[in-house]
């Protein structure tokens, strides 16, 4: 029996519109070092970021710490958009702290329709172990063994219970770089890579790091899906704001939404929209 509940024909009706393959994709981006690329159509998956956040922006109570800020009604959101997404991409500071599970739990989903976990960890910091709960889920036929984002000819030795996904990167650049610790792939080859392996939609749930770099990325989200807990966590928490931007000298908003639209699910809020600038349409 599953702990997740349907949602009503309202909320469904509320969430179409944010799911894949509805919203069309422009063809340019920019990563956030500056360089442009051009994305060609179907390059890459349907994007949609998603994550829970406090009132003060908090996605966790501090690093390292697992913290539930969705009540039941977005817990049921969540599982039932993993159902209309092919991957599910976590980070590997989430992926280590939050030991998560990675699979849908929506009435209805079958090990068919389970999404596929990704795991960005270019650092082999995700220890993969049969006591993984991800490891586990697949192992009890209840979720698909996890693929590992890694850097090329630097992953773990690949077992039954994971899969590396190889990302060509300039190592040698990185050496000399001042900071060695920092391996930043381009979010362009990861998507295209997931492409590649047959991935048309893709559901990003965070951690921080991720959500930062993705929100100064609007030609590479299709959507972006908030909960707003009715909480404050307090300062010391993991933040969501990504990098102050600046235009022709002027600091400017680093991110907006457009096309938006809010519901209440339980106590919680769910914000819908697109990356873009400021609308002013409405
Ligand atoms: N409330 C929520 O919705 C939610 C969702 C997810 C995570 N969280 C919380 O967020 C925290 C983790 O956030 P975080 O920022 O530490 O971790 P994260 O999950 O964003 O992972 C960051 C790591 O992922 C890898 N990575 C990310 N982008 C990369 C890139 N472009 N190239 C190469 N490697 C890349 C690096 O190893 C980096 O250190 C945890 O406390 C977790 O509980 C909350
Ligand atoms: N929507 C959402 N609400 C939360 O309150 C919260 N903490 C997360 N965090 C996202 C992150 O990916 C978690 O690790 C998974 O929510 C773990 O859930 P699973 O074990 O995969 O079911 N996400």
């Amino acid at each position: 029996m599953s702990d997740i509940s349907p949602l009503s024909e309202d909320d469904l009706a509320f969430l179409a519109s944010y799911l894949p393959p509805s919203a069309q994709r422009v063809t340019k981006t920019q990563e956030s070092d500056g360089t442009t690329s051009t994305i060609k159509e179907g390059e890459i998956p349907f994007v949609t970021l998603t994550y829970a956040s406090s009132l003060d922006s908090m996605i966790a109570l501090a690093p390292g710490a697992r913290t539930t800020l969705s009540g039941p009604e977005t817990k049921s959101m969540t599982h039932y958009l993993r159902l209309h997404h092919d991957a599910i991409l976590v980070g590997a500071g989430t992926a280590v702290v939050d030991d998560p599970g990675l699979n849908c739990r929506y009435p209805g989903a079958t090990l068919q329709t389970q999404p596929q976990p990704v795991i960005v960890d270019p650092r082999c910091r995700f220890e993969v172990s049969s006591s993984a709960k991800v490891c586990q889920l697949a192992a009890d036929g209840k979720g698909k063994a996890p693929w590992i984002v890694c850097v090329e000819d630097n992953g773990k030795p690949e077992n039954d219970l994971a899969r590396n996904i190889s990302i060509k990167t300039d190592m040698a650049a990185l050496q000399s770089s001042s900071d060695s610790q920092q391996i930043s792939m381009q979010w362009l080859d990861i998507l295209r890579a997931l492409k590649a392996e047959g991935m048309n939609s893709v559901m990003i749930e965070g951690g921080a790091t991720i959500i930062n770099a993705l929100l100064l990325l609007p030609n590479v989200v299709d959507a972006v899906i908030v909960t707003i807990a009715p909480t404050w966590l307090g300062r010391g928490g993991v933040n969501v704001s990504p990098a102050a931007q600046s235009r022709g000298g002027e600091s400017t908003n680093a991110a907006w939404l457009r096309q938006t639209s809010w519901r209440q699910f339980g106590n919680d809020v769910v914000l819908c929209g697109r990356l873009g600038d400021r609308d002013t349409t409405t």
